[in-house]
Formats: C-alpha cells, structure tokens, sequence
C-alpha cells in the first residue's frame, strides 16, 4: 500500500479562503473587520518568520493585522499593559503571543492575562477548562487543523482507535480531548509508555507530535492507518554536509508504504496552523458580536 498523501497547504488555501469568503459578508452585512493582533517579543528566528507569515495571511483574507514587535528585555509590567490595552480595543478580536516567550517572562500569566474570548491560540486555562469540559471554547490552531483534515479524510470519526502521541499542552492534550469529542477512543501516549509500538500498530489514527524526529517508523503503523505528524524537526542533511532538512516525528519514507493517508513534513499540518488562526480569529469576532459561527471553520 501507498498512502494517499494528505496535502496542508492546500487544504489550507481553502480554508484561508472560506474565511475570506466570510470576512466579505461581514463587512457587507455587518459593518465588521475581524481584527488580529499578534505580539512578538524578542528575536527568536523562527518566530519572526511565523509572525511575519501570520501578519500576510491576515492581510489576504482582509482582516486587520496589528504587529506589536517589542524588544527581548521587555518587562513582564509592559507586557500585560499591552495585553490589557488589546483586551479592551473593540477593533481587535483576536490576541496571540508568539511562542516560546523569553525565558525572563511567565508565559502562563501572560497567556491568562489575554482576555478568554480573544485568546485565538486557545491557550488561557478557561478555554482549556471549557473544551475538556466539551464547552464552547476557543481551540488550539494545530490541533483544530489536525482535526479538520482527519474529519475530511474519514467523515466521521466515531468510534475509530487514535493514539496522540505526546502530552503538551499546546497539540496533545487538545488533540486528545477534540478527538474524544468527535468520539473516537483515545489513548495519549509518552515517552513512559509501555509497548509504543504496538499500541500504535493497534490504531486506526495517530498523531504524532512528540517533538523527537522520525521516531514513528513504518512498523509501528498498522496497514492503512492515518497519521498526522505535528513535528517540525531540522536535523542536519543526510546527504547535503553542512546542510539542514526539516523532519516530522515520522519516518515519512517507511510510514507511506504501510499507512492509508499521512501527512507530509513540511506541507502538511504547519500550514494549517496560521489558516485556523484565521478561522479562530473570524470566529471570536462573529462571537463577540453575537453572529452565527461560520460553518466547518470551528471545532
Ligand atoms: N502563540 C503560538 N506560538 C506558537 C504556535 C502557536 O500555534 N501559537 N505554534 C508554533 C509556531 N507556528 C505558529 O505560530 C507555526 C509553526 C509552523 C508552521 C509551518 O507552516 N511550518 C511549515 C514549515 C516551515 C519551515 O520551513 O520552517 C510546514 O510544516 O510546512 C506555521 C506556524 C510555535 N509557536
């Protein structure tokens, strides 16, 4: 077998554009911009491409974008002061601080000082609560992205076996309560994990996302399974010396000939990141100006 190969990227240019397609009809029948403000503080390499990447999206969708770019020694006082001032700006829907912070910083209070209704990355402990509660709740854009694929790939996810594995807080967990909530019997898997590899050969459905490369291997995947892989990993270039090459969690080559469908690293689940940010953001806006939700952007 060879496993269909789950495209991301342009799974998301059509949710980029069903939210565009809303953000027309806002702005026609509603008067409404749906507005993003995205704080990055700091210069962590990565994280200045995400936003800058996050900054165009909103911008072609026809969402306002608000950068707050602020340098690495920035005090958590100032911080919070700009997070508060975003919480009470009626022109902003939507509030994210690029990950990971400076270490000087406690990301936990910062996330939970944004406001739960604008909290676009899903992040803040009452959001957390609602969802594991099965409350309607702002969601994790990875996870939200994992979940719109494999509900497009099966339809229905109801009674299907899926391990997540990995237990951050970030994918795993949301992963793991989305998926039970679609029904599927779920276990979460770790680096404790008793028999990994069988347990994984059992599913119908893994996620990966456990952050180490191309550990899933082929022979962990039982004939025609779904795998998700969340892993961005760049590992030095087998082939290319002094090169670099980005890897999932899943050893790609081996997982495609057992598995039904699979998606790529990267262009597979990265870029449904940004396009769900989008669909959250439009999503807090109709919320928060008591309109329906738009259909199939949510969780
Ligand atoms: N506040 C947040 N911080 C971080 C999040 C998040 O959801 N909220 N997630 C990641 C970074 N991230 C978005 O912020 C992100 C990561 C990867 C991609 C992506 O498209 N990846 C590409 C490959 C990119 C490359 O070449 O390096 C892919 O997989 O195809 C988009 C967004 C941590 N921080």
């Amino acid at each position: 077998m060879t496993a269909k190969i789950i495209d991301g990227k342009e799974f998301a240019a059509g949710v980029r554009a069903k939210v565009a397609e809303h953000v027309v009809r806002l702005k026609e029948e509603n008067g409404l911009v749906p507005g993003l403000a995205v704080v990055l503080v700091g210069e962590d390499p990565a994280s200045q491409v995400y936003v800058k990447n996050k900054h165009r999206s909103t911008v072609e969708v026809g969402m306002n974008s608000f950068e707050h770019r602020l340098p690495a020694d920035t005090s958590e006082a100032d911080l919070l002061a700009l997070i508060d001032q975003l919480n009470t700006d009626p022109t902003v829907h939507g509030i994210l601080c690029q990950l990971p912070l400076p270490a000087h910083l406690d990301e936990e209070l910062v996330i939970n000082s944004i406001v739960p209704e604008k909290d676009v990355d899903g992040f803040h402990i009452s959001n957390v609560g609602l969802l594991n509660t099965g409350q309607k709740s702002m969601v994790p854009c990875t996870p939200l992205g994992c979940l719109m694929m494999l509900r497009d790939h099966h339809g229905s996810l109801s009674g299907l076996n899926a391990v997540v594995v990995g237990r951050s807080n970030i994918v795993g967990k949301p992963m793991a309560s989305l998926l039970l909530r679609d029904s599927c019997t779920v276990t979460i898997a770790h680096s404790r994990t008793k028999n990994i590899e069988a347990l994984c050969r059992s599913a119908d459905i893994i996620v990966a996302a456990v952050g180490r490369p191309e550990m899933i291997t082929g022979d962990w995947i039982g004939e025609g399974a779904t795998v998700i892989d969340v892993g961005i990993n760049r590992i030095d270039h087998p082939e290319k010396e002094g090169k670099t090459k980005l890897v999932g969690d899943v050893h790609f080559d081996s997982a495609v000939k057992v598995a039904g469908a699979i998606t790529p690293v990267p262009g597979g689940v990265g870029p449904m990141t940004i396009a769900c940010l989008l669909a959250s953001t439009l999503t807090a806006c109709c919320r928060s100006n008591g309109l329906s939700e738009p259909e199939g952007l949510t969780a």
